[in-house]
């Protein structure tokens, strides 16, 4: 049985609970959050309102030092432990090029495997490269790459290290509508096929809308809805919803 702190106690496997809490002169985040380890949970929110500083402090790039975070059975941080990011069992897609830019594809790709111990793995390369489509790139160098193939290397990658959470963070972002477009469908495959539970930051309803089984909305650092999009296109006024989107949506 886990024990944190020396309580002892049951903890739900299909949950993760993230409470986090930082203030910044420019940023005071207050979140406490329950969410279920499975599908597309979509963080959406205006720009400055905390989504980033949330999924970095989800992954422990950014220390916060007030923290409880379990995934699972795992404890990630509380009073006593910070499991450094490397330990934590995820993999973090950025919105801005991450891929070596002296390895080609194929290097890049193995990078991602080689970071995950062998009895760990649980997708092969060739699964990977076929669920993202990427078997004609392989030997390509990520400079003769589109952003959005580049993205999908980056994608395949983090899959690669066989993460128990993915989180992403605008991944299409830089990216034009068409090449948005051509990788929307392959998220969703990877979550169904690759069984990823995946975090998802966006300002672009659309993408949220999309993807989204569960969606969060936060704004200056708090939530304000957790729920289905569903769910939340009832209760939320959507004209609101839209106009916000159109006014963010860097499209
Ligand atoms: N390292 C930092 N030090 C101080 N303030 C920061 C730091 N990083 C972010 N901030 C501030 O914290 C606030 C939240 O930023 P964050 O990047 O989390 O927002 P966001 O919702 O992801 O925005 P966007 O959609 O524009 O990326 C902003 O006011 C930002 O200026």
């Amino acid at each position: 049985m886990p024990s944190i702190n020396g309580h002892v106690g049951y903890f739900d496997m299909n949950t993760m609970h993230i409470a986090l809490q930082l203030k910044r002169h420019t940023c005071d985040l207050d979140v406490d959050l329950t969410l279920p380890i499975q599908g597309i949970t979509a963080l959406f929110g205006p720009s400055g309102s905390g989504k980033t500083t949330l999924l970095r402090g989800l992954a422990g790039l950014d220390r916060v030092k007030q923290g409880h975070i379990r995934v699972g059975e795992s404890i990630w941080q509380n009073e006593q432990i910070f499991v450094p990011t490397h330990c934590r069992a995820l993999g973090y897609v950025f919105q801005e090029n991450s891929l070596f830019p002296h390895l080609s594809v194929k290097h890049n790709l193995e990078y991602g495997l080689k970071r995950c111990p062998k009895e760990r793995q649980q997708y092969s390369f060739e699964q990977v490269v076929a669920w993202l489509g990427l078997s004609d790139l392989l030997k390509r160098q990520p400079h003769e790459l589109s952003g959005g193939q580049r993205q999908k290397v980056a994608i395949g990658r983090a899959i690669l290290t066989s993460p128990e959470l993915l989180l992403m963070d605008e991944p299409l972002s830089n990216l034009d509508q068409g090449s948005k477009n051509e990788i929307l469908p392959y998220l969703k495959r990877i979550n169904v096929e690759a069984n990823i539970p995946m975090i998802y930051v966006s300002h672009a309803l659309s993408e949220v809308l999309y993807l989204a089984d569960t969606l969060v909305l936060i704004d200056q650092g708090r939530i304000t809805a957790v729920g289905s999009p569903h769910d939340l296109a009832a209760q939320l006024d959507f004209g609101f919803m839209t106009s916000l989107s159109a006014f963010l949506d860097r499209d």
